[in-house]
C-alpha cells in the first residue's frame, strides 16, 4: 500500500505499527498486528464521524496502542541495556505548529497523552527523565510500575540482543546472524512455539486530517532493543519522528539515528512547499533522497485528504482510510 489520492476535502487517518519486518514473520502474528491496526482504525473512523479534531483523534488512536503490549510503545516497549523501559513519544498539531514532547518516562501509562499535556499545559514544547516524570505526577496522569512495561517477549528479545552484542532493529537481524549471533539465536530462538526474533517490535504513529482539513500527527515508542540509557531517538523529536503543519502529518519509524539526520517528518513538508509535490510524490522522494544507508518509514496526510505511506525496509505495519469508506491494512 502506498495509500491514494482522494478528492479534496473529506478526513483522513493512517497508523502504523511500525517499519522493518521479519521477513519470516508467521501468519497469526501478521493477522495479530493486522486485527489491532484495523481495531485502532476503527476507533479513530468512530471519532472522525462524531466530529473530534484531528488532534484528539490522532491521542486517542495512539493510546490504544500504547495500551496494547503488541508493539514497541507504552506496554511492550522495548528495553534499555539495563531491562528497563524509558519512553518517548511526541504530538503536533499542524494548524497552529503547536506541539508537545516526552523522554525518559518510566512510569506514565500513556506517554503520548503526557505529550499533549506539555503541548496544553506548559510554556515548554519538550520535558524529559526527572521533571517529565515530576509533571506527569502534578497532572494526575495515571501512573503504573516500570515492570507493568515489560513483556516476557521483551525480556527474551533483550538477552538475544545481548547474546549478539548489538542493537535490536528488526530488520538487522540478518546482520546480527552473520556477526557471530547465529549460534545465540538458534538456541533462544523458540518462546511460546514461535520464534522470539519474530516478535520484534516496533514503534506506533497515528496521523489524521479532519474535515476541517486540520493535519495532526502523533508518535510513541520505547525505542531501540538495548539501547543505551538516557538515549533519545527521533519519535519525540518536532521535525524528525513526528511534524504536522497547515499543510501535512507525518509520523516516521525506524533506525532513529538516520530519520534524525535527515529531519524525515518535515523533510516531507519541506519538499511539498518548496517543490510543489503532492503528498505521494514528497513521501516517494524523501524515501528514496533523504536517508542514505538508513532504513525508515513513514505515514502522512495532507490537508486535502490524501494519504500516503512509505518505506524502505522490507515491510511495515501500518493501515489507512478515508472518508469515502476506503480501508486498507498491510504488512509488506
Ligand atoms: N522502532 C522504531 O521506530 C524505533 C525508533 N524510531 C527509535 O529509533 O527510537
Amino acid at each position: 500500500m502506498t495509500g491514494r489520492e482522494i478528492k479534496m476535502g473529506g478526513w483522513a487517518i493512517a497508523v502504523h505499527g511500525g517499519a522493518g519486518v521479519d521477513p519470516n514473520l508467521p501468519n497469526e502474528r501478521q493477522e495479530e498486528a493486522k486485527r489491532l491496526l484495523t481495531r485502532c482504525l476503527d476507533i479513530g473512523i468512530s471519532a472522525l464521524r462524531s466530529n473530534l479534531s484531528a488532534i484528539d483523534v490522532v491521542e486517542l488512536v495512539v493510546r490504544e496502542l500504547e495500551t496494547d503490549p503488541l508493539f514497541n510503545s507504552g506496554r511492550g516497549s522495548a528495553l534499555t541495556e539495563k531491562g528497563t523501559v524509558e519512553m518517548e513519544a511526541s504530538i503536533m498539531d499542524g494548524p497552529k505548529r503547536r506541539c508537545g514532547a516526552v523522554s525518559g518516562l518510566t512510569t506514565v501509562k500513556n506517554p503520548i497523552s503526557l505529550a499533549r499535556l506539555v503541548m496544553d499545559k506548559t510554556p515548554h514544547s519538550y520535558l524529559g527523565f526527572a521533571g517529565a516524570e515530576e509533571f506527569a505526577r502534578k497532572q494526575g496522569v495515571e501512573l503504573v510500575d516500570n515492570e507493568y512495561f515489560i513483556t516476557e517477549d521483551n525480556v527474551g528479545m533483550l538477552k538475544l540482543a545481548k547474546e549478539a552484542n548489538s542493537i535490536l532493529f528488526d530488520y538487522r537481524i540478518p546482520t546480527l546472524t552473520t556477526c557471530g549471533g547465529g549460534a545465540a539465536m538458534e538456541n533462544q530462538l523458540q518462546m511460546n512455539g514461535l520464534p522470539i526474533s519474530l516478535y520484534a517490535p516496533e514503534t506506533v504513529g497515528c496521523v489524521v486530517v479532519d474535515k476541517q482539513g486540520h493535519c495532526a500527527a502523533a508518535t510513541s515508542t520505547g525505542g531501540l532493543m538495548n539501547k543505551m540509557t538516557g538515549r533519545i531517538g527521533d519519535s519525540p523529536l518536532i521535525g524528525s519522528g513526528t511534524y504536522a503543519c497547515d499543510l501535512v502529518a507525518v509520523s516516521c519509524t525506524g533506525e532513529g539515528e538516520a530519520i534524525i539526520r535527515s529531519t524525515l517528518a518535515r523533510e516531507v513538508a519541506a519538499v511539498m512547499e518548496y517543490k510543489g509535490l503532492n503528498l505521494h510524490g514528497a513521501v516517494d522522494y524523501v524515501i528514496k533522497t533523504r536517508l542514505d544507508e538508513g532504513k525508515a518509514g513513514l505515514i502522512a496526510v495532507s490537508k486535502n485528504g490524501e494519504v500516503a505511506c512509505g518505506f524502505n525496509t522490507t515491510g511495515m505495519f501500518r493501515g489507512c482510510a478515508t472518508e469515502d469508506g476506503f480501508l486498507e491494512v498491510g504488512v509488506w
